[in-house]
């Protein structure tokens, strides 16, 4: 059981990174789940997955309904079996979409619950992959107790690079127990790659690999394609599959 947690500062094209990474894992036969945990993220989309619940429709429903369930109810199983009816099963890998974050309420009761609910289903995984916002909210939360690599996603600016550091920062400060922490320039071309690669070197951040600007990705997003279909030729889906190699996703 391995969790990798993908990362990035917003546009920097983690999500895109993320549903390409999990189109590559499919292809060899790990037991696989993807969970979108960033509220503005839009990983189904980009898997062509259409999504009709989250887990945080879940967490409001049992907020809702938890006084009116006779007092021997078991609560935990309850939202167990509505978690489960919002796993999305896919041919090669399943879909948890954790949806929109937490209102005014007391989510405590809710999300103390859904911490064991969560650890126990990320035990039926050899991997699961984490798309989450730069703030690491659900791990943050502890809602998503165990992360053992953090994959952050930078534009290869300074500054996205500089997110990544302060990223490490708060893996740190936290408590993530994250084992390794590795860094993906996307969007790069020719003319900026030696750059980033002096940015990271000086950073000392372990740059895994580099995903080219990709006229196809980019298109495909225009026209509302899933980019999990771009072509396996595409410049930025090889990237992403010698990235996958690398670190021994399939
Ligand atoms: N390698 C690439 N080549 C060209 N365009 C790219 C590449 N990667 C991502 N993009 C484009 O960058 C934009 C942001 O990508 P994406 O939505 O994946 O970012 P994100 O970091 O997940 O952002 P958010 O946090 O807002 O979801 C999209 O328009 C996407 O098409």
């Amino acid at each position: 059981m391995k969790v990798i947690a993908i990362t990035g500062k917003g546009g920097t094209g983690k999500t895109a990174v993320a549903g390409m990474l999990i189109k590559h894992i499919t292809k060899g036969n790990k037991a696989l789940l993807a969970i979108d945990a960033d509220p503005d993220s839009n990983l189904p989309d980009v898997l062509g997955v259409k999504i009709d619940k989250t887990i945080g429709d879940m967490r409001e429903f049992m907020l809702q309904e938890r006084d009116k369930m006779p007092p021997d109810t078991n609560k935990e199983r309850v939202l167990e079996s509505k978690v489960y009816e919002v796993l999305t099963e896919m041919p090669h890998y399943d879909l948890l979409v954790m949806g929109r974050p937490e209102g005014s309420g007391c989510y405590c009761f809710a999300n103390n619950l859904l911490r064991g609910i969560m650890d126990r289903i990320l035990k039926n995984y050899d991997l699961t992959i984490i798309d989450t916002a730069a703030g690491l909210e659900h791990l943050s939360r502890r809602i998503i107790r165990d992360v053992d690599e953090l994959l952050v996603v930078t534009d290869g600016s300074r500054r996205g690079l500089q997110t990544a550091e302060r990223i490490r920062g708060l893996a740190v400060s936290l408590n993530l127990n994250v084992k390794k922490m590795h860094v993906i320039a996307n969007k790069v071309t020719p003319e900026n790659r030696a750059r980033i690669e002096e940015y990271a070197r000086e950073l000392k951040m372990d740059l895994v690999g580099v995903v080219p600007f990709d006229e196809t990705l980019a298109r495909f997003d225009l026209e509302g394609r899933p980019l999990a279909e771009l072509p396996e030729d595409s410049a930025a889906m090889r990237g992403v599959g010698e990235i996958a190699k690398r670190m021994g996703l399939y």
